[in-house]
């Protein structure tokens, strides 16, 4: 730990962040000369200006010949004194110019000995306001002499006079000291009436007090050292307590090589009182044991401790730095993406294209009676968007309605009419391009805007349809559903998604956990396992592909959920970016299970054979982690081919505001994921629909090939990488054991409802139990061991149906109650 540590602060002295605040910061030296040579100042200006009070008259005539070397002058600083002093005393503030060097002096010492600045503006502002207001006092009691109030205290109370007279000036003078009183001073009436009571008391104590000595003062000398003297600190509260009856149980243990004799007294008896002795208490004694010295150590708060150890940790390592343990990762760099638009050429259309299709468009509207007032074309990478006006008095439903027949008469597949456009008042046309345009991942990472993307989890998509780059946040989806028929372009929408965070996120700061059933999208991931994968404990593989596997990890996450909850709410902040903010300001002890959480992205990218294969098993903790994770950083991408209902259920639907629709094959798919259509009118090959809950917006999906991320994640993975993959949470529950001997206690809920099922069909598979129970095969077949070893169901017969060895629901709820 220690070496760690001292590893840390080595590496972050060698390299040390420069943040615009911090370059204006001045250096420990810098600040210990400023400190003293302001202090100086201050003490040069404060002789100053005590001599310029005797020495002004004749002075005066030597300043005007200021800075000629000739002048002379009375005061203790000279002719520049006497200037200087001119300046602020008579020219400025009056005799309360005198301020003015404190604080100028306060400001050195607060330097040379680095004490808080916020105190200092404390001390500057309230400073200035009582100058000001001394030498306006002073300009209304001495309006003769300019020498107490300064030019500034007569010029304002003239102006104050001549607005609100004498008697408002009086008034706004002592407002303003009842101001300085309550504010600065902290006075209120009440505090005020209480510290008189406290005196009048204390005299009052300190009177009796007197009278009982003066009257026992003859007994007291007849016996002489009947209380203990202690030390010089005598005037201690504890050495005030220290009454004979008190430290009679203390044991003295004199160490003899103890040259100054000091005299080590152990507390060993519970006797001495604890609330009035402190925790820990050390007592010396010179030579003469009679004459204890005792000193007191006081008590820190311990909240100021934890603030100031903090405050102390920033100031000596700087704030935690997750990415120190990886500090030479190198980020991947553009060049490993290729550049398509060598191939491309950029976005070209054929302005005869575009011509012809405008042409069409305005044709085909006219034959249903619409006419156009204005259009206007976009040229996209896949699609062109020709926004139209139309004539006033036309309905927009007329125009959505004719869909069809002007993607006839324009002879295109893939037109999609929006009307009308959200927020522009137009009617929108998209005709699909006659040469698309591949959009590279390389200039969707190279944009500005994902490079100057201030977001905790930047995802580049692609372009829209006029040509930006569109960068979404992961964090704010925050979970995001991806659905498109089979070759449209999913695969290579999640290696965008997954590519722009590699570029982004360091491996400290964001966490996969990859599911892939059909074993061969992901893959390549695998080289990255310890830079960026998170898996279960004792599993090889980081990458899911066996869907048995995944309740098991889901659940893990689940458990990491709540843990990551718990650990919020002792940090009492309500998510992940405040947590990890306060974790680098060093307010949070690893020593309390503390630790900086990275972001945890679940991919799965067939999410449709999962639900086949596990059904409810997985459905309630995606679910779950859907509803509840974004505050910790879990963040779900579920893609699946097949957007039926039973796979993309209601509940996996309100969970998941933000969807990617590619080409699907229905309209009835199209409004499953999108809940409208439009998914069908799409091209394919990256052409997308993307939602977060209220506009469509048509994207064309970057295109990262499997060249592309071959090489980064080569690239990733032959640099130096954390000794393992990030560990999950172990999750026991459910091992699909065989044992027979079953207990109990152990059966499964659905156990009763099982049993059921099967006496009741007569037949003993476990097939049966997942359909009707919507099981996983995994529990269905846990569920027919245990009915095995209650004797419901005969041994397994190979590829037959087990016997029921129960013949009725009756006999059934006999031998049920003849268990317990
Ligand atoms: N953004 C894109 N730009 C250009 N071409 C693309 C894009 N996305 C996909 N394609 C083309 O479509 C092909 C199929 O894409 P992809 O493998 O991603 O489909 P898929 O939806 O994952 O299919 P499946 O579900 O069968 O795995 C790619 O090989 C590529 O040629």
């Amino acid at each position: 730990m220690a070496k760690k540590q001292a590893t840390t602060k080595k590496k972050v002295t060698k390299k040390p962040k420069t943040s615009l605040k911090e370059r204006f910061t001045l250096s420990r030296q810098q600040k210990v000369v400023l400190g003293s040579f302001l202090f100086f100042l201050g003490i040069a200006l404060f002789f100053a200006f005590i001599s310029f009070f005797f020495n002004w008259k004749i002075d005066q005539s030597e300043i005007s010949l200021f800075p000629k070397r000739t002048a002379s002058a009375k005061n203790w600083l000279s002719v520049s004194g006497a200037a200087v002093s001119d300046f602020f005393i008579f020219k400025g503030f009056g005799i309360s110019a005198l301020i003015l060097p404190v604080l100028i002096s306060i400001t050195g010492i607060y330097l040379f000995f680095d004490l808080s600045r916020k105190k200092l503006a404390g001390f500057w502002f309230w400073g200035v306001l009582v100058m000001i207001w001394i030498s306006v006092v002073f300009g209304f009691i001495t309006k003769e002499n300019g020498l107490f109030a300064g030019v500034v205290g007569y010029e304002i109370n003239d102006f104050l006079q001549d607005y609100i007279g004498f008697i408002g000036t009086v008034l706004v003078l002592a407002f303003l000291a009842i101001v300085y009183i309550v504010i600065r001073l902290k006075y209120t009436p009440e505090k005020i009436s209480d510290s008189f009571k406290k005196t009048r008391k204390e005299i009052n104590k300190d009177f009796k007090t007197t009278q009982s000595v003066n009257g026992s003062k003859k007994s007291q000398s007849t016996t002489p050292k009947e209380e203990i003297v202690v030390g010089q600190t005598a005037d201690l509260p504890v050495t005030k307590v220290s009454s004979k009856t008190k430290m009679q149980d203390v044991t003295t243990d004199v160490s003899k090589n103890d040259s100054k004799g000091t005299v080590n007294q152990h507390y060993g008896n519970p006797k001495i009182q604890s609330d009035e002795i402190p925790e820990k208490l050390i007592i010396k004694s010179d030579s003469n044991p009679d004459d204890i010295a005792m000193e007191v150590e006081t008590v820190v708060e311990e909240e100021e401790e934890v603030k100031n150890l903090s405050d102390k940790l920033v100031k000596d390592f700087g704030e935690f730095d997750p990415t120190l343990e990886l500090g030479n990762y190198k980020f991947p760099s553009i060049d490993l993406l290729k550049d398509y638009s060598v191939q491309n050429g950029g976005i070209t259309i054929d302005q005869g294209e575009l011509e012809e299709n405008k042409n069409r468009i305005v044709e085909t509207l006219k034959n249903y009676k619409i006419e156009i007032a204005q259009i206007k074309a976009t040229v996209g990478p896949t699609v062109t968007l020709y926004e139209i006006v139309p004539e006033a008095g036309i309905r927009i439903s007329k125009i959505k309605n004719l869909e069809d027949d002007i993607a006839l008469s324009l002879a295109a597949l893939g037109i999609r009419i929006i009307a009308p456009i959200p927020g522009k008042g137009t009617i929108g046309i998209e005709v699909p391009n006659k040469k698309s345009t591949i959009v590279s991942m390389r200039s969707a990472i190279a944009s500005s805007k994902f490079q100057n993307a201030e977001m905790e989890l930047p995802i580049s998509l692609g372009k829209t349809i006029s040509n930006e780059t569109f960068v979404a946040d992961l964090a704010k989806m925050p979970h995001l559903l991806m659905a498109g028929a089979t070759g449209q372009g999913k695969s290579v929408g999640l290696n965008a998604i997954l590519t722009s965070l590699l570029y982004k996120k360091h491996p400290a700061e964001v966490k996969f956990v990859l599911v892939d059933p059909k074993k061969v999208e992901l893959t390549l991931f695998n080289k990255i396992e310890r830079h960026y994968l998170a898996k279960l404990p004792d599993t090889d593989e980081a990458i899911i592909t066996d869907n048995s596997k995944v309740i098991n990890t889901l659940n893990s996450l689940c458990i990491e959920m709540d843990s990551r909850y718990d650990m919020l709410k002792l940090a009492m902040v309500r998510n992940i970016k405040e947590y990890n903010a306060k974790f680098k300001a060093r307010k949070l002890n690893p020593e309390n299970g503390h630790k900086f959480l990275p972001y945890i992205v679940l991919v799965v990218d067939e999410f449709a054979d999962l639900i086949m294969t596990a059904g409810k098993e997985v459905e309630t903790p995606i679910a779950r982690l859907a509803q509840l994770a974004r505050a910790i950083g879990i963040h779900l991408i579920i893609a699946t081919q097949r957007p039926s209902v039973n796979v993309i259920t209601g509940m996996i639907k309100a969970n998941f505001p933000a969807r990617i629709a590619f080409r699907v094959t229905s309209k009835i798919d199209s409004r499953t994921i999108l809940d409208t259509g439009g998914a069908d009118q799409l091209i394919g090959r990256g052409d997308m629909l993307y939602t977060q809950g209220n506009d469509l917006i048509r994207i064309q999906c970057a295109f990262v090939d499997t060249p592309e991320v071959e090489r980064i994640t080569d690239y990733i993975g032959s640099q130096k990488a954390y000794p393992d993959a990030h560990l999950l949470p172990e999750y026991s529950g459910e091992e699909s054991g065989t044992s027979l001997d079953i207990n109990k206690s152990d059966r499964d809920k659905l156990f009763n409802d099982a049993a059921e099922v099967i006496v009741t069909a007569q037949q003993g598979s476990a097939s049966l139990l997942q359909r009707k129970l919507k099981l996983g095969y995994n529990r269905a077949g846990r569920l027919i061991d245990q009915l095995e070893a209650a004797g419901i169901v005969g041994p397994f017969e190979g590829s037959k149906a087990r016997q029921v060895l129960v013949t009725d629901l009756i006999a059934l709820k006999q031998l049920l109650d003849a268990e317990l």
